[in-house]
């Protein structure tokens, strides 16, 4: 089984990197740098494609198109790093959880919270206006070996081109998102790119803020890269376990 795992940022794809016991580099088209982790008893990729879901796309496309040319195509791609946490309560209609600073989340559902038009009713996501999606639906069975090995909550995690910096955006996006958990700026690109490939795509956050009105002083970066290593330590092995399960559909190697 290849699995290729997609963060924004180097100090992300180094905390993904320090699961194994070394990373090896080599370029892809573009300049892209991608590290192999060794020793794991998966093949495990790791690229920083840059922040935001365009930057995400366009990483993850050129990786999933230079593996399937080379012949050796990837059967998994992870969106990963740290993201912003929604507080429990932020919408009273939607009650949820919430995934405090420290905690880890896996998404059950990637969604394009900000791709659509505003309208006089409000806004309209881009489905509402007949084309497009802004939904990936991660397979469940993987959702739950992933969540279950690394002590994750499952939820909706939510991708924005703008970080949320208000309570009353906090509040919008929980309220027009039941149950969700996490927000971040990669995850739809991700999983659009994987889509375009037929590729199975997941999405792990570690949550470094809470999401809410703008407090720097408040962010735990180191806290959440800590966590992102121990979610990965434990990745290869829930990779192994879903795909027994599935009968070798996804089959480690
Ligand atoms: O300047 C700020 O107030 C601010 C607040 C939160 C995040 C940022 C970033 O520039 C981080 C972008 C980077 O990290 C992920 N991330 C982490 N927390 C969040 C969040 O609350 N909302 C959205 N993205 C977040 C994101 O995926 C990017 O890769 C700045």
């Amino acid at each position: 089984m290849r699995v290729l795992v997609v963060t924004a940022v180097a100090a992300e794809r180094d905390a993904v990197c320090a699961a194994a016991e070394s990373c090896e580099e080599s370029a892809l088209p573009g300049g892209y740098p991608l590290r192999r982790l060794s020793g794991a008893p998966v093949a495990i990729e790791a690229l920083a494609a840059g922040v935001g879901p365009a930057a995400a796309a366009a990483g993850t496309a050129t990786a999933l198109t230079a593996a399937a040319l080379a012949g050796a195509p990837y059967d998994l791609v992870v969106s990963a790093g740290i993201g912003g946490g929604f507080p429990p309560g932020a919408a009273p209609q939607a009650p949820s959880s919430g995934a405090p600073v420290g905690s880890v989340v896996v998404a059950d559902a990637i969604v394009a919270a900000d791709l659509g038009a505003e309208t006089p009713d409000g806004f309209a996501p881009v489905t509402e206006l007949g084309f497009g999606t802004v939904l990936h639906r991660p397979e469940a069975a993987l959702v739950r070996a992933v969540a279950a090995a690394s002590g994750a909550a499952t939820g909706p995690v939510v991708t924005v081109s703008t970080v949320t910096g208000s309570a009353a955006r906090t509040a919008e996006l929980a309220a027009r998102h039941p149950g969700v958990l996490a927000e971040a700026m990669e995850g739809f690109g991700v999983a659009e790119a994987a889509a375009a490939h037929g590729v199975p795509v997941l999405e792990i956050r570690t949550i470094s803020n809470a999401v809410g009105p703008r407090d720097r002083g408040a962010w735990r970066i180191g806290a959440a890269l800590a966590a992102l290593t121990d979610a990965f330590r434990t990745l290869p092995g829930a990779l192994a376990a879903a795909a027994e399960a599935a009968g070798g559909s996804h089959r480690p190697s």
